[in-house]
């Protein structure tokens, strides 16, 4: 076992136990997670729709892999030391491939994941005609996963989406018999309402998250009405991705309208603010000190 005080699981439980509510952004590469941590966030979000849209071009509609998700998972968390919670879908098949997914997330720093009661061929959760498992199927995936753990603090969120198809107290019910199954946490995704949050906080005893992605089907309820309805955690999955995808595009335009890009660096972070979220100036002085001329 590699528990204890200091491991990404138990960072993340802590941070959980600490903010009311946790609030978790996404960060789609390692500099972004920088700059979330700078700024003075407490927790990182890896989202499969930012591995796959950002770090392949592709949609999210379960076509990356495990390694695809983990080798992002490495270059955030050697980035930042807060604890990154990350998507892992459906967990990539069966049993011993859910475990898998919970061994190398855990080598790869992850503090936990959610796992989710969709199909192998996911959509969005914010999309129409989603398709699920069975509880019992789902609740299989979280017995997996809770007894794959190589560390105990591991956070294991059970994620469902059944709201859309069967109704608020199926998906409650799937919740509660998550947790039954060990999972640590329950994502209730695609919610309308904020009444619908608290029925879910009412019938849990465990952290409920409440996923606050723009364009989709849950409004942008601000953090402390989710509070005042007993959510612990809001995810904001791909919010600076968003902000960046627009701003990026902007620049292209830019500078094959007007053949040079001086309209637009006003929108840019400067070389210098570069240099200070990386450490860069810290860098070039140990290797002057190291290799003094
Ligand atoms: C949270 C999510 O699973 C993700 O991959 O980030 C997505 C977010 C989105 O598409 O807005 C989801 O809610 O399915
Ligand atoms: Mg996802």
């Amino acid at each position: 076992m590699t528990s204890g005080i200091q491991s990404a699981g138990a960072k993340l439980r802590r941070a959980i136990q600490q903010e009311s509510p946790l609030q978790i952004v996404g960060t789609i590469n390692a500099y972004t997670a920088m700059m979330a941590e700078k700024v003075g966030h407490k927790a990182l979000y890896l989202s499969g729709a930012g591995v796959a849209n950002a770090s392949f071009g592709l949609p999210d509609l379960g076509m990356t892999s495990l390694n695809d998700v983990c080798e992002d998972i490495r270059r955030i968390t050697g980035a930042s030391d807060l604890p990154l919670l990350v998507d892992a879908d459906t967990g990539w098949g069966g049993a011993f491939n859910i475990a898998r997914t919970v061994k190398e997330m855990t080598r790869a720093g992850a503090a936990g994941f959610h796992i989710e009661d969709q199909v192998a061929q996911k959509r969005c959760g914010h999309r129409p005609n989603k398709e699920i498992v069975t509880q019992d199927e789902m609740v299989d995936r979280v017995k997996a996963a809770v007894d794959a753990r190589i560390d105990d603090q591991f956070l294991i969120m059970a994620r469902t989406d059944a709201l859309q198809q069967q109704g608020l107290e199926a998906a409650i019910e799937r919740a509660q018999a998550c947790v039954e199954a060990g999972a640590d946490a329950i994502f209730a995704e695609a919610v309308h309402t904020l009444d619908q949050y608290q029925a879910f906080s009412d019938a849990l005893d465990v952290p409920v998250l409440a996923n606050i992605t723009e364009f989709g089907a849950t409004p942008l309820f601000n953090k402390q009405e989710l509070v005042d309805v007993g959510v612990d955690i809001v995810l904001y999955p791909l919010s600076a991705f968003r902000a960046m995808n627009k701003a990026a595009l902007n620049v292209y335009n830019s500078i094959l309208e007007n053949g040079d890009q001086k309209a637009v660096v006003d929108d840019m972070q400067t070389r210098a603010e570069l240099y200070d979220f990386l450490n860069y100036h810290e860098f070039e002085e140990k290797l002057d000190n190291l290799f003094k001329k």
